[in-house]
């Protein structure tokens, strides 16, 4: 199976060196002029300096050239996956859609799959998910990570044709389970973050973890994904490394809260939406998700961070 990767952020950039361990990658980038200096200067300077593009990458903003392969890695931001589906429809039909995003698009609550199935219908698609930062992935480093996809044949091919020396893959059919796990756990890195930024302790972290888990447990289990799905690399792997690891721009983006300090707007910093869509589908559900509505007040500005504390720490006592 041949490999593209559409978007030449960090993942993208990330997976696009992995995979070229194995053979000839395309790697797209929107814009021509990136992709001419990715080409010529075998660097990705903007999102992911300090490691070199091997000789089997190709980068290009051809898109027809890009979806010429099998299989199409969509490394993109969970809230313009819907553009570069729509624009670009025409170039991925028939193609396998591998969404390698995290997060439930702003204006449907949709997870990544529901978007791409709306935007093409018939689609072959598959999610790529799971704990690793690309910064990582791209050094060579050990990481497992989750490829999920409904069709179980499918599911094997695509965890043959995608791990590589240092990406295992392991793969599951619960498509529901492991987009929310991947989408949860980056509100609670804000508010692992934002905790840890205040100076409230490594206690109250570890207290935020444990709630938040069961938070995205229960958000899971509404939307009908399998429990053990959660307790995996995609559930629980993920909040641990995002919640714990500075590396995250999620935790960082917290921190800057907890702090009170300025944070770069350009940062993709997926955990934002993903709590306002969270909360407001909570609120409809009547689902019990403080943690989540609270990062969505915080991350809005309608709340400090020590009126979250409060609005956390007051709620009525209950059972575990
Ligand atoms: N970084 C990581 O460690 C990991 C990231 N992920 C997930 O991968 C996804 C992408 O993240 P990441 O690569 O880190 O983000 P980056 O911010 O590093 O890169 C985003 C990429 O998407 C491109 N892009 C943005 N909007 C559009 C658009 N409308 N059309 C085409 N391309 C667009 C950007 O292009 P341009 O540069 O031109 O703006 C850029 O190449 C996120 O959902 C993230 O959660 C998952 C696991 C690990
Ligand atoms: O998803 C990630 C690690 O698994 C990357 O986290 P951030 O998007 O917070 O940097």
């Amino acid at each position: 199976m041949s490999v593209s990767v559409l978007g030449s952020g960090a993942f993208g950039t990330a997976l696009a060196i992995s995979l070229a361990g194995k053979g000839p990658v395309t790697l797209w980038a929107r814009s021509g002029e990136q992709a001419q200096t990715m080409q010529a200067t075998r660097r990705n300077d903007t999102r992911l300096p300090g490691v070199a593009l091997p000789d089997a990458i190709t980068v290009t903003a051809e898109i027809t050239l890009a979806c010429q392969s099998d299989v199409l890695l969509l490394a993109v931001p969970m809230q313009k996956l819907r553009d570069v589906l729509s624009v670009h429809g025409a170039d991925l039909k028939g193609r396998i859609l591998v969404a390698c995003c995290k997060g439930i698009e702003l204006s449907t609550g949709f997870g990544p799959i529901a978007v791409i199935e709306q935007v093409l219908p018939n689609a072959r698609t598959a999610l790529l998910t799971g704990p690793s930062f690309a910064d990582d992935i791209a050094r060579g480093l050990p990481t497992a990570l989750t490829l999920a996809c409904a069709d179980a044949d499918l599911g094997t091919r695509l965890q043959q044709a995608l791990t590589t020396a240092n990406l295992r893959l392991y793969r599951t059919t619960d498509v529901t389970g492991a987009e929310l796990g991947g989408a949860l756990k980056n509100v609670m890195a804000i508010a692992c973050g934002a905790c840890i930024g205040a100076g409230l302790g490594d206690s109250a972290r570890a207290a935020l973890m444990t709630r938040g888990f069961a938070e995205m447990q229960r958000f899971a289990a509404m939307r009908g994904a399998r429990p053990e799905t959660l307790m995996g690399l995609s559930g629980l792997g993920d909040l641990v490394l995002t919640c714990s690891s500075e590396l995250s721009r999620n935790f960082r983006f917290g921190l800057s809260l907890g702090r009170n300090e300025s944070f770069d707007a350009a940062t993709t910093v997926e955990g934002v939406a993903t709590a306002n869509a969270m909360a407001a589908i909570a609120s409809a559900e009547g689902l019990d998700m403080p943690i989540c509505q609270t990062v969505a007040q915080l991350s809005r500005g309608a709340y400090s961070v020590a009126e979250a504390l409060q609005s956390l720490l007051n709620r009525p006592l209950k059972e575990e």
